[in-house]
């Protein structure tokens, strides 16, 4: 039996729903902190393939050095005001809105097609998190995947294992302090599809 239609047969009566957004808050340092939820998001199954089928994805390339190199990973932006291609995600920006008293606005979206695409260490500093605290949101479906997190002056890294239907959400000076990756995998792992929330002018 194909993957996709054992794992709709598994899950898919259910349709996607949102439990109560109760994170765990995680202290970086004084200033940077990190929220999990694991299983925010349950009946995913389906809208992960349909995600996975029907959101636009484009593939980039980037000067890098003195050569264009593929940008390991799918990429799909929604800008505000933009439709997102589930209600359920558009009351996961809302209640994230809510809670966070920061109204995202934004929704980023990457497909990890497998352990060979990954995101490098980065911020996401190009616009105002570069000098102001902010918030950005992560809602993980598919495939587990680690999201690594160190100082930017140096330090131990953290790993936060993300999975089907997890909520993590970096804030205070995160995006300046700190920075984050996807690191590649030898592992056979399957795809995962990460959706960004962020607010005005964090990039
Ligand atoms: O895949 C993720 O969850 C993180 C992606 C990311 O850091 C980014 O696109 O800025
Ligand atoms: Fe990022």
């Amino acid at each position: 039996m194909p993957q996709a239609l054992q794992a709709s047969l598994w899950d898919g009566v259910d349709p996607p729903a949102l439990g109560p957004l109760v994170p765990d808050r995680a202290h970086l340092d004084a200033t940077a902190w990190v929220d999990v939820l694991p299983g925010w998001l349950t009946g995913a199954d389906d809208l992960y393939q349909q995600l996975a089928d029907e959101v636009p994805w484009r593939a980039e390339r980037r000067q890098m050095y003195d050569s264009v190199v593929d940008v390991p990973r799918l990429l799909s932006f929604y800008r505000a005001g933009a439709a997102l291609p589930h209600p359920v995600l558009a009351e996961a920006k809302q209640r994230l809105s809510a809670h966070y008293g920061e109204e995202f606005t934004t929704a980023g979206f990457c497909f990890y097609r497998d352990g060979g695409d990954s995101v490098a260490w980065h911020g996401d500093d190009k616009g105002r998190g570069s000098h102001t605290d902010t918030h950005v949101a992560i809602l993980s479906l598919g495939s587990p995947r680690p999201l690594l997190l160190r100082p930017r002056g140096g330090g131990p890294t953290t790993r936060y294992p993300l999975g089907h239907g997890d909520l993590l959400v970096m804030g205070g000076a995160c995006q300046r302090t700190w920075e984050h990756a996807i690191p590649k995998t030898a592992r056979p792992v399957g795809g995962r599809i990460s959706i960004q929330f962020r607010p005005h002018d964090v990039l």
